[in-house]
């Protein structure tokens, strides 16, 4: 939604109609549909003729794991008959391309049918996108079985780093014969070009490596593109009035911020592991700690009623003076607040844009999906975060004791440390780079004109 508003916002000649599709799960939509953000976004429900009921969540855990093709798969039909409609509608206008979201690849047979060309949205960064081109390249092209590296301690020379890239921080879908990720990544290379949320600031060696490879599409870094902000209950706007008032008593740059985006989670023994790190570190913190979900389920992580009950005995009492533990964070106001010196972030790609662009380090800790590259990218080849571990992977069942957090924790909030310093300097250039004449900027106005030349 955000880069539709981008695009709106730059020329006044686009507008952009986002399709929603229903699919089997229960899902929220979002109150933007109902409140679009500029006059020339809208939002067009795909929706089928026949209402069937959704699937619960303990429906969910039973679908195999390759369910999203097949669900996307059958949205094609109507998806064509929405995109029809609107063309009918609008004799006076042309769709001049179809942006497809990162599983969406089914629709570029729809685009093809229409004639239509098909751009992909990456929603990550670039290193872990040329990490899993390549590694589809390995499984098409030379005939590698992945799955072969689970656990292995082999390294590979990968274009988009410049270090080779150790198999413990592959994506962990790829090691899982069951999984799709491949052949969606596959699709991506018959796009007329993959927009990514990054920045050359940032990514300058892996946008420059990817955009040299002819048997890839051209690349444009449009970000950092940041969240609108979801919608608020009334009860997230207190608790948001309650940190924020909270963080306003801290000293500046003395608190140290942990969350794991909207997905991550550890349990038990884990949690413990990170409370006596904290409590021995002596720092002040803001906590978000979330309730895992049940093993392999899909659902999202839940607020514990009483953290206290996963915490070491009297852990709230000992640290109330100079802690706080909460559910579900205003990260965005989080992290723009001066009292926040240092952020433990599981390095989810929206985490990492928001910490650079309110210049606070980050020591990470990836849990799954492309977090480990994201990691190894942030420690080992740009030197922008501190390491807790960067090979941990939550189906391991490895716990990290308290002394390597501690350790790690210490090394973050270090006033003058090394990365402080960089990503000071990196949060006024990720600012920059959307400025006039900055390089998303000049990246922008390459894409409107490679989209309008091809309706021309
Ligand atoms: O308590 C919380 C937790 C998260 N957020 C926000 O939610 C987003 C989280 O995004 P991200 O850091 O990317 O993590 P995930 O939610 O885990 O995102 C998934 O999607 C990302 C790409 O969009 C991938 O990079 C991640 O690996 C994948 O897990 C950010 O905008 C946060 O500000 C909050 O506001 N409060």
């Amino acid at each position: 939604v955000k880069l539709g508003k981008l695009l709106a916002d730059r020329d006044e000649r686009l507008s952009i109609t986002i399709l929603i599709m229903k699919l089997p799960m229960e899902g929220k939509i979002s109150s933007l549909t109902k409140n679009p953000p500029h006059s020339r976004v809208n939002f067009v429900k795909v929706q089928p003729q026949v209402q069937h009921d959704s699937i619960s969540t303990d429906q969910w855990m039973k679908l195999p794991k390759d369910f999203v093709r097949p669900a996307l798969e059958s949205q094609k039909d109507l998806v064509r008959d929405a995109v029809a409609e609107i063309m009918k509608s609008s004799s006076s206008s042309k769709i001049a391309a179809f942006v497809i979201d990162m599983f969406c690849t089914s629709m570029m047979d729809v685009a093809n049918e229409l004639g239509i060309p098909t751009y992909v949205f990456l929603p990550i960064g670039l290193a872990a996108v040329g990490l899993m081109l390549h590694l589809q390249s390995l499984r098409d092209d030379h005939n590698m079985d992945l799955t072969e590296y689970k656990n292995l301690d082999a390294e590979i020379c990968v274009s988009a780093f410049t270090k080779p890239v150790p198999a413990a921080v592959w994506p962990p879908s790829v090691f899982d014969k069951e999984s799709d990720l491949l052949d969606f990544i596959k699709r991506y290379r018959d796009t007329q070009g993959i927009i990514v949320n990054s920045f050359l600031e940032l990514e300058s060696h892996q946008i420059m490596s990817l955009s040299n490879d002819h048997k890839i599409p051209p690349i444009y870094p449009l970000g950092p593109i940041l969240q609108l902000g979801g919608d608020q209950t009334n009860q997230e706007n207190q608790n948001h009035t309650e940190i924020i008032g909270w963080l306003d008593k801290q000293p500046h740059s003395s608190v140290v911020y942990l969350c794991f985006g909207s997905n991550g989670s550890v349990d038990g023994e884990q949690v413990k592991e990170i409370a006596v790190a904290l409590e021995n570190s002596g720092y002040r913190f803001l906590w978000s700690l979330r309730k895992p979900p049940p093993r392999e389920s899909f659902e999202f992580p839940g607020e514990y009623e009483n953290p206290q009950d996963v915490l070491p005995k009297g852990f709230l009492k000992r640290t109330a003076e100079r802690g706080k533990v909460i559910g579900w964070a205003p990260q965005m106001a989080v992290l723009s607040h001066p009292a926040v010196g240092g952020f433990v972030s599981h390095s989810g790609w929206n985490s990492t844009l928001e910490s650079l662009w309110w210049g606070v380090p980050m020591a990470v800790w990836p849990l799954a999906a492309e977090q480990q590259a994201n990691a190894f990218l942030l420690v080992k080849e740009i030197e922008m975060a501190v390491e807790i571990k960067i090979d941990y992977n939550k189906d391991n069942n490895v716990i990290v004791g308290s002394e390597m957090i501690e350790t790690a924790i210490r090394q973050l909030m270090e006033p003058e440390n090394g990365v402080r310093l960089k990503v000071r300097a990196l949060k006024e250039k990720s600012r920059l780079a959307l400025m006039e004449g900055g390089s998303s900027f000049n990246y922008m106005k390459l894409f409107i004109e490679n989209v309008m030349d091809d309706v021309s």
